[in-house]
């Protein structure tokens, strides 16, 4: 768990937490900063006029909304580059194997690139394809000039190094920003990623459009990935006391419904980044899908919170999109 101070924090330029203070459960201090957000309107959300109110029932953060109101602002940008300079963004996709979900995010991907005229191209490899052709498909992408953006598709199969693999994606291509070099100058103060990681980007984003005041506010960070970058044995200390003092919780655990209602400081602001399947035999699938927080008890503390699904998950494809137009523009040195 991190528990992030958030000191500085602009809408227009960076966000950068720094610091922190993990005070009742044996003091760690670290820095970390977690993106960059250069979307044009960050300070303005069009598309969402909800204001954050702090009572008995939640404002539910509407991901969905917010993501089609960046799918426009991306298509403009597009056409416009298409149009000056005769580019078309392009991204290219490897999907390594036949998980279900994994195919299912990557059609979503292509179609949210369609829907907004980047162009995508999409390798499968089959499961027990060797790294080598892999690294292959990676090289292929890194030279060719109408790729913009690349991205493999996580998680692999066993037999991968996936470090290996990400580190072979061109860091000026690294649209999910996952390369060693990106998540190094992430962590970093006073270096600039040249790609933000597009889960952690769309929570940020989402807290910027409904004009949530990150700076002086003390915010916790629930989970254990590189990202989050805390040893796991940090993760076993008192989660609950420490999530109780937030007031803005992001939730990226992987386990259903663990925030309780009790754990929520009233009038906090909750990110849920869960994705977690349970049985549902009267769901389509035969299951659904519910996030990190127990949304209906955290629905009577906080003051908003994006449900699962339709909050983070869809911002995590317009965040794709973004960082392939930020690619295209910067290769092009178009404005
Ligand atoms: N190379 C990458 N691999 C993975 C990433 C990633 O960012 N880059 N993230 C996840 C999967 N993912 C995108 O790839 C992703 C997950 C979920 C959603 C989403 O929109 N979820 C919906 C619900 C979907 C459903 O009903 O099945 C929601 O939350 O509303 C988008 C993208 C792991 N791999």
């Amino acid at each position: 768990m991190a528990s992030l101070m958030f000191t500085d924090c602009s809408s227009s330029i960076s966000s950068r937490l720094i610091h922190v203070n993990a005070r009742s459960s044996g003091a760690i201090l670290f820095r970390q900063h977690v993106g960059q957000l250069r979307l044009r309107s960050t300070a303005s959300p069009r598309g969402c006029s909800l204001s954050i109110r702090c009572s008995s029932s939640a404002t539910s953060v509407d991901g969905k909304a917010v993501a089609k109101t960046i799918r426009d602002e991306i298509t403009i940008d597009v056409t416009r580059m298409k149009e000056s300079i005769g580019v078309v963004p392009g991204l290219a996709v490897i999907l390594v194997g036949d998980r279900k979900d994994s195919a299912t995010y990557v059609r979503n991907k292509k179609k949210a690139c369609e829907s907004v005229g980047i162009k995508s191209i999409e390798v499968r490899l089959a499961e027990d394809c060797s790294e080598e052709q892999v690294l292959k498909s990676i090289s292929c992408f890194n030279d060719d000039p109408s790729v913009h953006g690349i991205l493999v598709q996580l998680p692999l199969p066993s037999h991968m190094d996936e470090q290996n693999i990400l580190n072979a994606v061109s860091i000026e291509k690294d649209v999910d920003g996952f390369h060693p070099l990106n998540i190094g100058r992430l962590a970093m103060r006073g270096r600039e990623p040249l790609f933000v990681p597009c889960t952690p980007k769309g929570c940020i984003e989402l807290l910027h459009r409904y004009k949530v005041e990150i700076k002086g506010k003390r915010a916790v960070v629930i989970g254990r990935s590189n990202i989050v970058g805390m040893p796991a044995a940090l993760l076993l200390q008192n989660p609950e006391e420490i999530t109780r003092e937030a007031d803005i919780i992001i939730a990226a655990v992987g386990q259903p419904n663990m925030v309780r209602g009790s754990w929520i400081k009233p009038g906090a602001v909750i990110i849920d980044v869960g994705i977690n399947p349970v049985d549902d035999p009267n769901a389509p699938r035969g299951y659904r899908l519910v996030g990190d927080v127990c949304y209906e008890e955290a629905c009577q503390v906080a003051s908003a919170i994006t449900p699962v699904p339709g909050g983070v998950g869809p911002m995590t494809i317009a965040m794709l999109l973004s960082n392939t137009l930020i690619s295209a523009k910067r290769i092009h040195n178009f404005e």
